[in-house]
């Protein structure tokens, strides 16, 4: 006679389902906005695996919002077009010409790529710009650097470059209601009708707090927030944070998104995580399991 019973295997996925209901309780409903980074795009199939998750959260009703970077991919634009670009505490100096090839790479080229992943897995997303609707409207950013030879704090023109200072996210909410799936590129229109380059983390950070996401993540190219000897650092808090900068811990582009997450807690997020995003289906496994993933960032 044949055996019928289920497989230790097919067992432990049935197993794997139900751990994630209490995470779908909670979570249906509510608003997730996910930074994909240029550095987490990796290959093609690293693509797909973040479309898959980002069309699952849509099935189970979670409101995914995508805000996506691609510095590396504008980087390698501006070296076929023989620009050399240059970076000041991590922000691209953006002259004219830079910011229109930024403005083509991201929302032409890397928007459309992640809106047809999510169609060809049967999502429906909508790609858009800060400047979509008002979404966000930018403001130069003013940032002074100390002069090698003096110390003294002078002032550095990064040109286009701009800070989100409105965010209406309407169009976003919107979107979601009719359960589109928003994919949001870091180009805004300032007051002054140009066009300014924004770090992704900062856009991403802006609209999550404009929404009151009940999570944000951000996707990068390490395990989360790393302590001196390279262990991951599972919870973080504000206090947390600023101990681990002022003793040099965080360091470099890690910075930016730790300010960003308490910006965006602050603003009315409930909890930040950063995680791997080149880990397939990372995002799946902090979000429904109870290992979780990545640094979590909290109050
Ligand atoms: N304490 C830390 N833990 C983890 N990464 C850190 C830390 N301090 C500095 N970093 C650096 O921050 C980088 C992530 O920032 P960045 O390269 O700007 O990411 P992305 O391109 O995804 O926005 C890491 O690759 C690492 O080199
Ligand atoms: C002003 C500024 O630096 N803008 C970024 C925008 C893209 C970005 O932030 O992409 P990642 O998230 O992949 O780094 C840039 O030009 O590279």
């Amino acid at each position: 006679m044949t055996d019928h019973t289920p497989s230790a295997a097919l067992l432990a996925k049935a197993e794997t389902l139900t751990e994630a209901l209490p995470y779908l309780q909670r979570y249906a409903g509510e608003t997730f906005v996910v930074k994909y980074g240029g550095h987490a795009m990796g290959d093609p199939e690293a693509q797909r695996d973040f479309a898959e998750d980002v069309v699952l959260l849509k099935a189970v009703g979670i409101n995914p919002v995508v805000v996506h970077g691609g510095g590396p991919q504008i980087g390698a634009m501006l070296k076929r077009l023989g620009v050399e670009s240059q970076f000041v505490g991590g922000l691209r100096v953006t002259d004219a010409a830079t910011a229109e090839v930024a403005e083509m790479v991201l929302a032409g080229k890397i928007n459309k790529e992640i809106v047809g992943w999510i169609a060809a897995l049967g999502g429906r997303a909508v790609g858009l710009s800060g400047k979509d609707a008002n979404l966000v409207i930018a403001e130069k950013v003013q940032r002074t650097e100390a002069d090698p030879n003096s110390g003294i704090e002078r002032h550095v023109d990064l040109g286009f470059v701009g800070d989100p200072v409105t965010v209406d996210p309407r169009i976003l909410t919107n979107l979601a209601a009719d359960n589109f799936i928003p994919v949001v590129a870091p180009v805004a229109l300032g007051a002054d009708g140009a066009t300014y380059n924004i770090n992704a983390d900062t856009m991403a950070g802006a609209i999550a707090g404009a929404l009151g996401a009940k999570r944000f993540f951000l996707l990068t190219d390490v395990a989360g927030v790393l302590d001196k000897a390279g262990e991951l650092l599972t919870d973080l808090d504000e206090a947390k944070i600023a101990a681990l900068k002022a003793d040099g811990t965080i360091s470099g582009g890690m910075i930016p998104k730790v300010d960003t997450c308490v910006a965006a807690i602050e603003a009315g997020v409930e909890a930040a995580v950063i995680l791997d995003g080149r880990i397939p289906h990372g995002m799946l496994l902090e979000i429904f399991t109870r290992r979780g993933a990545g640094t979590l960032i909290g109050k």
